[in-house]
């Protein structure tokens, strides 16, 4: 029986995927093999001995110790692009809530209950307090074209905005996916200097803090209007407080409001609801269940942050997986010790990333002596090993 350990409320739909005879899933499991989550702040939790997988049901892994769980041999896995639409349609929103006031109408609007028949009539005349522009012909800079990146830029292009694009680690895919007409920015400095629009579509991590500070600020159009639906961090609080104040910054659209940004001026602070949805709630756990199904009982990697994608069909035989530092000699170390033992490899995968190396290895036979387990283990190098019964 696996166990899996759920540290926020996981979709239904996806927790069902794991089968009821194999697997035990809840938030008050304990020695989980897995842990399937959303946002929940896992820096300060011990990592059971027992855990080999963490899957995060969306994109921002910021929330997870990843260096640590690499060192310990847990492979962690996010869920590119399950949510990217619910973000975008958000964003979107978030366009229009900073350019025509809607969220200080509705407020408005409100206080008028119990003016009676006098409604429709103070309606028309206050709004006028409340009228803004429209985003046709305005220019949107889109920092990081990732998978959110890439759709807000087309779906803006499709409302007839101008749209310029910086990242500079595109990938090819989404670079494929990019509307023709939307524009790269060579530096960021020539991207600030034009946006009338700032939105930010990239992942928190130390590189990435406070990337908007007073200096990028400085270099954007007086009342710019900035749109974070990425992470609040990405933000310097202490640059944008007076920038509001003097109006330098128009409006901040924020999914990520904390203590000190929902008392700034003209925020407009949504409590990250940006991945929300029905929709992608549901693709998100369906997507991080696969992932931990088939890495707990394949040893296949599709979507790790922290190691190698390696995927292998299997024979029948027994399995072994072997994650190593990628130094010389790891490889034929391994297939000595194997023939030591009379063990045939039938297949073998090796894949590197950041000088993480892990393999997959198929033997011809359904029994593996464990003994052979404890001596990969002792090899220099070797991190973790995981021995698969065969299925024949
Ligand atoms: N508000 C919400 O509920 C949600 C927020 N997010 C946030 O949005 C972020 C992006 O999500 P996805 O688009 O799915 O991720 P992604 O990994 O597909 O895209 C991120 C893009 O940012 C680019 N990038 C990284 N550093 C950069 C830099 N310094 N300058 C310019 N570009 C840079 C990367 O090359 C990549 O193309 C996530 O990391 C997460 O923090 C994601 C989903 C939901
Ligand atoms: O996927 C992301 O990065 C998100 O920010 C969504 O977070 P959530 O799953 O809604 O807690």
């Amino acid at each position: 029986m696996y166990k899996i350990q759920t540290l926020n409320k996981i979709d239904e739909r996806g927790l069902k995927l794991f089968p009821a005879d194999a697997y035990e899933v809840g938030g008050e499991v304990t020695n989980p093999e897995g842990i399937v989550l959303r946002s929940y702040k896992m820096h300060d939790m011990e990592l059971p001995s027992s855990l080999k997988a963490i899957a995060r049901a969306g994109a921002g892994v910021n929330n997870i110790p990843i260096d640590k769980c690499t060192d310990k041999g847990i492979v962690v896995f996010n869920t590119p692009g399950a949510n990217a639409n619910a973000v975008k349609e958000l964003v979107i929103a978030g366009l229009l809530l900073s350019s025509r006031n809607i969220a200080g109408g509705i407020e408005w609007a409100k206080t008028l209950k119990g003016e009676g028949d006098n409604v429709a009539a103070l309606v028309e005349k206050g709004k006028s307090n409340f009228a803004g522009n429209e985003i046709k012909g305005k220019t949107l800079a889109i920092i990081g074209l990732g998978a959110i990146g890439v759709m807000v830029a087309n779906a803006a292009e499709a409302l007839d905005m101008n749209v310029i694009g910086f990242d500079p680690y595109i990938s090819v895919e989404h670079a494929w996916e990019l509307n023709q007409n939307i524009a790269r920015a060579e530096s960021i400095e020539a991207l600030l200097a034009q946006a009338d629009y700032v939105t930010l579509q990239i992942p928190l991590m130390d590189k990435t803090k406070n990337f908007i500070d007073a200096e990028k600020i400085a270099m954007m159009k007086d009342g710019v209007r900035i749109l974070n639906f990425a992470r609040g961090g990405l933000v310097s609080n202490a640059d944008l407080k007076p920038a509001l104040e003097s109006g330098k910054v128009g409006w901040y659209v924020t999914d990520f409001p904390d203590a000190d940004v929902i008392n700034m001026k003209n925020v407009i602070a949504i409590p990250h609801l940006g991945a929300s949805t029905e929709e992608s709630e549901t693709n998100c756990a369906v997507m991080a269940v696969r992932e931990v199904r088939d890495y707990l009982e394949n040893g296949n990697i599709r979507n790790s942050v922290n190691f190698p994608d390696v995927i292998m069909n299997r024979n029948g035989g027994a399995r072994i997986l072997i994650a190593n530092k990628n130094v010389p000699n790891m490889v034929s170390q391994i297939s000595t010790l194997l023939a030591g033992y009379s063990v045939n490899i039938a297949d073998m995968m090796n894949r590197n990333r950041n000088g993480i190396a892990y393999n997959i290895i198929d033997i011809d036979r359904n029994e593996l002596n464990p003994e052979v387990g404890d001596k990969l283990r002792e090899i220099e190098g070797i991190f973790m090993v995981r021995i698969l019964p065969g299925q024949k």
